[in-house]
C-alpha cells in the first residue's frame, strides 16, 4: 500500500478533500461534500480508478461528513492530514504541526477571516477526534506572502492600528501561488525571475513574485480586497461603508453581506457568480453579463499591471484557477488592455490550449524587435499537492527532530 496524505479544505458549506499519494504518478482519489448545513448534503467522490459516485449524507454535520469521506476512500489510510487554513495572521509564517496551542492561535485569527477560519477549525476538530493518532498540519494561505516588504503590507492608516490590532495586508491563496511559482521555475527558461500570477477561481487574487518570493499581492487583511470575484466586490472606496451606514441606514451586517455575498460578478450581472454562465449570457447579448465581464477583465488588467511595480523585471504572466485555466476570453480581454507591458498573446495558442492543460500562449518569437516581451503561461493549480508536500515534509522533519513543529 502506498503512503498518502489526506488533504482537507474545509469551508462553511463544503469540504473538499484529496488523498494525495507521496509518489507523484499514483492516482489521487478525492472529491467534495456540498450543501453542508442544509438537510441534504451530498458526497461526490472520484475513487482511485477514476470512477465517480455520489452519496446522500442526509443530516450530516462536519464530523459526520468527514467520517463518510474516509469510509468511502477505500483501503488506503493516510499517514498524516494536511489542512488548508486561510488566515495565519502574523503568528504563523509557515506550515505548523497542530496541537491545542496552534488551534488556539488559529482561533485568535478568526476576527481577521470570519468566513473562513471557523470552518477550517471545524475540519481540524473533526479529524482530530476521528484520527487522534495521526499527525495533522495546518498549511496557511497567508504563509507564502510573509516575504512581502513592509511598504507592500502596510496600509496608510495610523501605525497604532497595525501594532495593537495586526491590521495590515496578509494576502491569500498562498498554496496556489507557491505551486505556480515552483512550476514556472521548472517550465520557463527565465526560471524564478519576476512573475505576476493571476489566480482566478471563485475567490481571485494576483501576486507579484521575485526569485520565488511574494513581493505583493492583491488581497489584503481579508480575502475581500483586490480583484472582482464571484460574489465579492474586491476594492471599493472605503468611504462607501460610511455612506451606506449614514445616508442609507445600512447595518454593519448588511454592508458585510452585500460586499461578500451579493457583489462581484453576481452583483454586476444580476445573473450569476459563475463565469461560464456569464460568457454564455454575454454571447446572447445579456447586458448585465457583458458589463460584469468588462469590469472583471479591466480590473484584472489594471491589477496585473500595477503589481509589475513590485518587480525589478517582468519575465511573464501566469493564469490559473477555474477561470484562469479555462477562459481564453478573459485572458485575451485582460491582456489586450495591458499595452504598457507589451504582452504579445498568440490568439491561436490561447484559443487552442486544451481546457485544464498547461501551456505557453505568447508569441515566443517577436521577429520585428529585439525587445524581450513577457512570457504568458496557463498552469492548472494544485493546492492539494502543495499542501500534501508541506505536510509530508514537516511530519518527516518532526520525526527526525521532535522539537521541530514548523
Ligand atoms: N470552461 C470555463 N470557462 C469559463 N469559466 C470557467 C470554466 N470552467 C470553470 N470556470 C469558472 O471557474 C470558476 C470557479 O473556479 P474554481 O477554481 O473551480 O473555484 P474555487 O475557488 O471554488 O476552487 C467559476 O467562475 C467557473 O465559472
Ligand atoms: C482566500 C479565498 O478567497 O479562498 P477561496 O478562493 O477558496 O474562497
Ligand atoms: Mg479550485
Amino acid at each position: 500500500m502506498n503512503d498518502c496524505i489526506l488533504v482537507i479544505n474545509c469551508g462553511s458549506s463544503s469540504i473538499k478533500f484529496a488523498l494525495v499519494p507521496l509518489q507523484a504518478d499514483h492516482p489521487r482519489p478525492g472529491g467534495l461534500v456540498e450543501r453542508l448545513g442544509t438537510s441534504e448534503p451530498v458526497l461526490k467522490i472520484t475513487d482511485e480508478n477514476g470512477i465517480r459516485q455520489q452519496f446522500d449524507l442526509a443530516g450530516a454535520d462536519h464530523p459526520a461528513a468527514m467520517k463518510a469521506i474516509l469510509e468511502h476512500l477505500g483501503e488506503r489510510q493516510p499517514i498524516a492530514i494536511g489542512h488548508r487554513v486561510v488566515h495565519g495572521g502574523e503568528r504563523f509564517k509557515s506550515a505548523t504541526l497542530i496541537d491545542d496551542d496552534v488551534i488556539d492561535g488559529i482561533r485568535k485569527c478568526t476576527s481577521l477571516a470570519p468566513l473562513h477560519n471557523p470552518a477550517n477549525l471545524d475540519g481540524i476538530e473533526a479529524t482530530r477526534r476521528l484520527f487522534p493518532e495521526l499527525p495533522q498540519v495546518a498549511v496557511f494561505d497567508t504563509a507564502f506572502h510573509q516575504t512581502m516588504p513592509e511598504h507592500a503590507y502596510r496600509y496608510a492608516i495610523p501605525t497604532e492600528l497595525y501594532q495593537k490590532h495586526g491590521i495590515r495586508r496578509y494576502g491569500f491563496h498562498g498554496s496556489s501561488h507557491a505551486y505556480i511559482t515552483e512550476r514556472l521555475a521548472e517550465l520557463s527558461e527565465r526560471g524564478t525571475g519576476g512573475w505576476v500570477i493571476a489566480h482566478l477561481g471563485n475567490g481571485c487574487s494576483a501576486t507579484a513574485v521575485w526569485q520565488g518570493r511574494s513581493m505583493d499581492t492583491s488581497m489584503g487583511m481579508t480575502p475581500l480586497e483586490g480583484l472582482v470575484m464571484g460574489t465579492r466586490s474586491g476594492d471599493v472606496d472605503p468611504g462607501l461603508h460610511l455612506h451606506l451606514a449614514n445616508q442609507c441606514g445600512w447595518s454593519v451586517q448588511q454592508i458585510d453581506q452585500m460586499l461578500n455575498k451579493h457583489s462581484g460578478l453576481m452583483g454586476v450581472s444580476g445573473l450569476s457568480p459563475d463565469m461560464r454562465d456569464l460568457e454564455q449570457a454575454a454571447d446572447k447579448g445579456h447586458a448585465g453579463a457583458r458589463l460584469a465581464l468588462d469590469v472583471f477583465c479591466y480590473r484584472l488588467a489594471r491589477t496585473l499591471a500595477a503589481l509589475s511595480c513590485a518587480l525589478p523585471r517582468l519575465d511573464g504572466i501566469a493564469f490559473t484557477g477555474g477561470i484562469g485555466e479555462n477562459s481564453p476570453l478573459v485572458r485575451a480581454r485582460a491582456l489586450s488592455m495591458m499595452n504598457a507591458l507589451r504582452p504579445c498573446l498568440s490568439a491561436a495558442a490561447n484559443e487552442n490550449l486544451a481546457r485544464g492543460s498547461e501551456g505557453r500562449i505568447d508569441q515566443a518569437r517577436n521577429d520585428d524587435t529585439t525587445e524581450v516581451r513577457p512570457e504568458i503561461w496557463v498552469i492548472p493549480t494544485d493546492e492539494e499537492g502543495h499542501i500534501a508536500r508541506e505536510t509530508s515534509e514537516l511530519v518527516q522533519t518532526h520525526a527526525n527532530h521532535p522539537e521541530a513543529r514548523t
